[in-house]
């Protein structure tokens, strides 16, 4: 006899995680600001400085006092006297009086009497001291002001973001070098079956390769953690049970695929159960696919069985795999989606979470989400597939031209 479960919602087990593993927190690890990438921040990030630090021309032109300029136009040029050239990094040896410009390349430091500069295309050098100006510029034009861009003492990252490369760009630009940031979870992955072999192996009939191990690792990666594959284990008790020991020594979390419905030989919710106070916490979810996820806490460590077909392996780990992983990073994003339009009638059970595999077309700037059909044991439907759309367990499907959100992946 099939041993009894509750199922719950998605959504209840989402919150039930957060409870169950609420105890998971970051932990903080300094790396330089060149591996910083992906990384989520584990403190907020307050400048240290200015950035720019000094005024700076945004144009190559003329530095100058903008009232000299007052007036002027093509056919009532402004008349200045040209006291000189400012050097590229160099702090400006002139202090500009009434009347006075200095030459200023892009990015040149402006001069003590200078509040703005104009654009040397506005301009003519009669000889090498006389200008004439024939446009006006107001005060702090096609000028950067010192801290314009990054004020010192200003939160310029905050905890539980994830640095992309114009982070990386700004730290670097305030001399920030190393970076506090989460130490990356380490999650094990165990793949179950005696049908599975190696992706090098020739498998016999009946046999097939071992995808899942790779694709749980890929994704592991993309949600910021640190995958520890274990290959393939024997399904059976002993050999699962040995595995599963050591994954939660060396793990933040242990992740298992196949072996989690109800058949007679799967071993995966036994060896789970045993390994540990509270043990199995959820056995079976209304979502399709991956009814049969089992989440358990083995001495305060999830361990999260996962269908054996790779598309619910996949989808169950990017709900609830992604859920404990954003925990012990501290992860506050979320994921991305893009709005497209129902490009077929899709139809769902009521009462269960269904995630539709999507290709996307683009025409005209609008997007339709087709759905791509196909056992969840066919790896290649999520080749195919761009995304995921949700169908909530209160709906029965979705129509044609209903708008929806793709989960990009
Ligand atoms: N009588 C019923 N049978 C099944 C039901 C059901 O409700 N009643 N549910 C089906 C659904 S849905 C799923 S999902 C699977 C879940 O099965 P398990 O989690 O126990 O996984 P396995 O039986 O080990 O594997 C299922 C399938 O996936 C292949 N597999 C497993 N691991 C890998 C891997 N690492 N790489 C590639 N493919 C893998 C395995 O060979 C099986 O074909 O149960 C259904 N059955
Ligand atoms: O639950 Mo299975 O995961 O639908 O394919």
């Amino acid at each position: 006899m099939p041993e009894f479960f509750k199922v719950m919602s998605v959504d209840e087990v989402k919150e039930k995680i957060r409870e169950w593993f609420g105890h998971l927190k970051p932990e903080g690890e300094r790396v330089p600001i060149e591996d910083g990438l992906d990384r989520v921040l584990f403190e907020d990030v307050i400048s240290p400085e200015n950035l720019p630090g000094f005024d700076r021309s945004a144009v190559d032109g003329y530095a100058l006092k903008a009232e000299d300029t007052f007036g002027a136009s093509e056919a009532m040029p402004a008349l200045l006297e040209v006291i000189g050239e400012i050097g590229m990094g160099q702090v400006p040896a002139m202090c500009l009086g009434s009347g006075q410009a200095a030459g200023i390349s892009t990015g040149g430091m402006l001069p003590e009497g200078a509040d703005s500069v104009v654009m040397i295309e506005d301009t003519d050098l009669l000889g090498d001291k006389t200008l004439n100006i024939y446009k006006a510029v107001s005060p702090g034009e096609n000028v950067i002001r010192r801290d314009e861009d990054i004020k010192k003492g200003e939160t310029l990252l905050k905890k539980g973001h994830r640095l992309r490369p114009q982070d990386i760009g700004a730290l670097a630009g305030v001399g920030i070098t190393r970076v506090d940031v989460s130490r990356r979870p380490r999650v094990v992955i165990i793949s179950t079956g005696d049908e599975l072999v190696e992706p090098a192996a020739v498998p016999r009939i009946g046999q097939i390769r071992d995808i899942n191990s790779y694709t749980l690792s890929g994704l592991v990666q993309q949600y910021g953690g640190e995958p520890l594959r274990f290959g393939i284990i024997q399904d059976t008790y002993n050999a699962l049970f040995e595995a599963v020991e050591k994954g939660i020594a060396e793990g933040d979390m242990v992740v298992i695929s196949g072996g989690s419905s109800v058949g007679t030989r799967d071993v995966t919710g036994r060896v789970i159960g045993d390994l540990g106070s509270p043990g199995v916490l959820v056995h079976g979810v209304s979502v399709k696919p991956g009814k049969p996820t089992i989440i358990a806490s083995a001495g305060g460590k999830p361990v999260l069985g996962l269908p054996g077909h790779p598309v619910s392996a996949m989808v169950i780990f990017g709900i609830f795999g992604r859920e404990i992983i954003n925990l012990k990073l501290g992860y506050r994003g979320g994921s991305l989606k893009v709005k497209a339009v129902m490009g077929r009638n899709i139809a769902s059970s009521a009462g269960r979470e269904d995630y539709i595999r999507i290709s996307l077309i683009e025409n005209h700037g609008q997007l339709t989400a087709i759905p791509v059909l196909g056992k969840s044991g066919l790896i290649s439907t999520m080749v195919k597939a761009r995304g995921t759309v949700k169908i909530p367990a209160c709906k029965e499907g979705i129509r044609e031209g209903e708008p929806v959100d793709v989960e990009i992946f």
